[in-house]
C-alpha cells in the first residue's frame, strides 16, 4: 500500500558533503520532515549550525539550525521512518548495519553494502525493479519492516543511466570503456588539498576504478527468479579509469561501447536516449526528473558549470555522441554528483519505496 503522508527523516552524517546536500533537498521535500541529525561524537550535542561547515550554496535551512546533532545510536531514534546515510565509509559498516537490525528503512551514500546480494543498489532512475530482493533480505536477515537500499558511487550513477537506456532498447552491450573527470566535492570535506588540485589534475581516484566496474554490472543485471538475490550481469566488460579534476561539483565521463549485436546508428541512439523513461516518473514520484537523459547537440556541451543543474541536478546530460573507430559509438555525459549521485538519488529511492508500500 502506497504511503502518503509526510515521512519523519533522519539525516546520518547530516554535516558532511552528502549530509548538507540532503539537508537542502529534503527541506524542499513535501513528502519529508527533517526529524533528527546524525553524526560522528565530534559533532553529536552541538546544534547543527555549530556542529557544521556549511558549503552549500543555498542557505542553511532556519528549522535544522537549532536541532541538536545526535549520536549514531538507533535508539535515539525513535519516530523516524526513514534513515538516510551520509557517513563515511569507515563508520557507516557498523552504524547502518544497527540501524538495519532495529528495523529502520535505511536509504545509505556508503559503499560498505553495495554489493551485498540481498540489497538493492538502485539508481532510481533506472533498477528500481530491484527491489524485488527486499522481501528476501527481511526473511534472510529476521526483518519484519527493517530494509537497506544503496545508492551507487556517484560516478557509476551518471555511466549506467545511458548504458541502461541503451541496452533497453538496443540489446546487450558487451564492451566499455569510461574515463572520468571528478569534482572535488566527491572526495567530501575538507577532501583533496588544494596545493594537490589548483592547476592540476591527479590521475587517481583511490578505489574508484573497481567499484565503477563491478557496480555497473549489478546495476545492469536483473534479479534472480526467486527474487532472492540480484543477479550481476556476467557478459559485459567494463574498464574504467579516474581522474580528479578542478571542477567544485559534477562528474564528467568520456564513454566508448561496443553493442554485443549489430550497432544502431548515431541517430537512433541520440533518440533512444532522448525517449528513456522510467518508473519513478510514471509513478510522479516527486524529485524524478522530467527528462531523465538530456540530450545535447551543441558540440561543446557538456560542461560541469553549465549543465550540472540540468533536471534540478537528476538528469543526465549527454554529448558528443559520435561513432568510435575502435568500438561502436562514444559520447561525453556530466552527472551532479551529489545529487543524482548521492543524496538526490536516495531520497528518490525513499520517494519510490513509499509510493510502493516498503516502508511500514
Ligand atoms: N561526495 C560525494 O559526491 C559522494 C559521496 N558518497 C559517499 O557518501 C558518504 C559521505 O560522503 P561525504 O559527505 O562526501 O563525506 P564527508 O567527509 O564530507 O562527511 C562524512 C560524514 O560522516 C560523519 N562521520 C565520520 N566518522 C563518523 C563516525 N565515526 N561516526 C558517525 N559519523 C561519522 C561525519 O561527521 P563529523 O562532521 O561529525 O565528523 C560527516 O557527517 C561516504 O560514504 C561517501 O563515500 C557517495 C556518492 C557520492
Ligand atoms: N569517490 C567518489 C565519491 C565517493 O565517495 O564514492 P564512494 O561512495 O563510492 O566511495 C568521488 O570521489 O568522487
Amino acid at each position: 500500500m502506497s504511503s502518503d503522508r509526510v515521512l519523519n527523516a533522519a539525516v546520518l552524517g547530516a554535516t558532511g558533503t552528502v549530509g548538507q546536500r540532503f539537508i537542502v533537498l529534503l527541506s524542499q521535500n513535501p513528502m519529508f520532515k527533517i526529524h533528527s541529525l546524525g553524526a560522528s561524537e565530534r559533532s553529536a550535542g552541538k546544534p547543527y549550525a555549530q556542529a557544521t561547515r556549511w558549503k552549500m550554496s543555498e542557505q542553511m535551512p532556519e528549522a535544522v539550525r537549532n536541532i541538536v546533532v545526535k549520536s549514531c545510536d538507533p535508539a535515539l531514534y525513535e519516530g523516524c521512518d526513514v534513515v538516510f546515510s551520509g557517513l563515511d565509509a569507515s563508520a557507516a559498516g557498523d552504524v547502518e548495519k544497527a540501524f538495519l537490525e532495529s528495523e529502520f528503512a535505511v536509504f545509505s551514500n556508503a559503499k560498505n553494502y553495495r554489493m551485498a546480494e540481498d540489497v538493492p543498489l538502485c539508481v532510481p532512475v533506472v533498477n528500481t525493479d530491484h527491489y524485488a530482493v527486499v522481501s528476501a533480505q527481511r526473511a534472510a536477515r529476521g526483518l519484519k519492516k527493517g530494509f537497506m537500499v544503496t545508492n551507487s558511487n556517484c560516478s557509476t550513477s551518471g555511466l549506467v543511466v545511458p548504458l541502461k537506456a541503451l541496452q533497453d532498447k538496443f540489446g546487450p552491450l558487451s564492451r566499455v570503456i569510461v574515463t572520468t573527470l571528478q569534482a572535488i566535492s566527491g572526495a567530501g570535506y575538507p577532501g583533496v588539498a588544494s596545493l594537490d588540485i589548483l592547476d592540476n589534475i591527479v590521475p587517481l581516484v583511490p578505489g574508484e576504478e573497481p567499484k565503477m566496474e563491478a557496480e555497473v554490472l549489478k546495476i545492469l543485471g536483473g534479479v534472480s527468479s526467486d527474487a532472492s538475490v540480484c543477479s550481476p550481469l556476467q557478459d559485459l566488460r567494463v574498464s574504467a579509469t579516474c581522474n580528479r579534476v578542478p571542477v567544485v561539483d559534477g562528474h564528467t565521463e568520456c564513454v566508448s561501447l561496443e553493442f554485443a549485436g549489430e550497432p544502431p546508428s548515431i541517430d537512433a541512439i541520440k533518440q533512444c536516449l532522448r525517449e528513456y523513461t522510467c518508473e519513478v516518473q510514471a509513478l510522479g514520484c516527486f524529485s524524478a526528473p522530467a527528462q531523465v537523459i538530456s540530450v545535447t547537440d551543441e558540440e561543446d556541451r557538456p560542461q560541469p558549470r553549465l549543465d550540472r543543474n540540468a533536471g534540478a541536478g537528476m538528469s543526465v546530460t549527454v554529448g558528443r555522441i559520435r561513432p568510435c573507430p575502435v568500438f561502436h559509438v562514444r559520447f561525453t555525459l556530466l552527472v551532479h554528483n551529489t545529487i543524482l549521485g548521492a543524496a538526490g538519488a536516495s531520497i528518490l529511492n525513499a520517494e519510490y519505496a513509499a509510493k510502493k508500500g516498503y516502508i511500514v
